[in-house]
């Protein structure tokens, strides 16, 4: 049976150009994110996978993102749930500061456990903890179950929402899962078992 997950972080957004903390604030695609969205929907077309369903969050990056994938796939009608389970991680105080001036106000360390540690939320904001709270049951509840009856589902979310997804899909654990960087743009193909488990993963770099 064919159980096909995709999973592709949104496009350059504007707020990445900028190097701004982004979070639930909605900047659009930058015309780089569009060609990186466009060039996602090529290198899926390339496999010739027919999607059954696909899943994105309330955000305009992610959304348009998605469009732009299915726009090259010619698959442009396949039923969509967008849901704020899947957004990026909520940034709090942080959103909106520039992130190289946040490492001169607060330090390198600070920073990076902040962006990357499992459970140091940013002031006002969510832990990637926090975060995988809110993402794996929409997993379980939602993506997982079309999954699982051989359909092949795709999702275009934000690098924290897809990293929570990893926790379980490549089982990261607190430990390991601050070195995962995922890139804008790259589909990765996963295949599961019927248990749900991992059968093979392929990054389409
Ligand atoms: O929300 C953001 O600022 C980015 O999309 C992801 O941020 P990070 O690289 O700090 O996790």
């Amino acid at each position: 049976m064919n159980r096909t997950l995709v999973l592709v972080r949104h496009g350059q957004s504007e707020w990445n150009a900028k190097n701004l903390f982004t979070g639930w604030k909605n900047p659009g695609l930058t015309p780089l994110g569009e060609e990186e969205a466009r060039r996602a929907g090529r290198e899926l077309r390339k496999r010739d996978i027919l999607f059954s369903a696909a899943f994105t969050s309330a955000l305009r990056r992610a959304q348009d993102t998605l469009e732009l994938v299915l726009g090259e796939l010619g698959q442009s009608n396949v039923p969509t749930i967008k849901d704020r389970a899947l957004n990026e991680r909520h940034y709090g105080d942080l959103s909106g500061l520039n992130k190289d001036e946040a490492r001169e106000q607060w330090g390198e360390e600070q920073v990076r456990l902040w962006r990357r540690s499992y459970d140091v939320a940013p002031p006002g904001g969510e832990s990637l903890k926090d975060t995988v709270a809110r993402v794996i049951p929409f997993y379980c509840q939602r993506i997982l179950p079309p999954v699982l009856r051989g359909e092949r589902v795709l999702v275009a979310a934000h690098g924290n929402s897809l990293r929570a997804l990893a926790m379980v899909l490549d089982q990261m654990t607190p430990e390991s899962i601050p070195t995962l960087e995922i890139a804008t743009g790259v589909p990765i193909i996963y295949k599961l078992n019927a248990d749900s488990t991992v059968a093979s993963k392929t990054v389409l770099v």
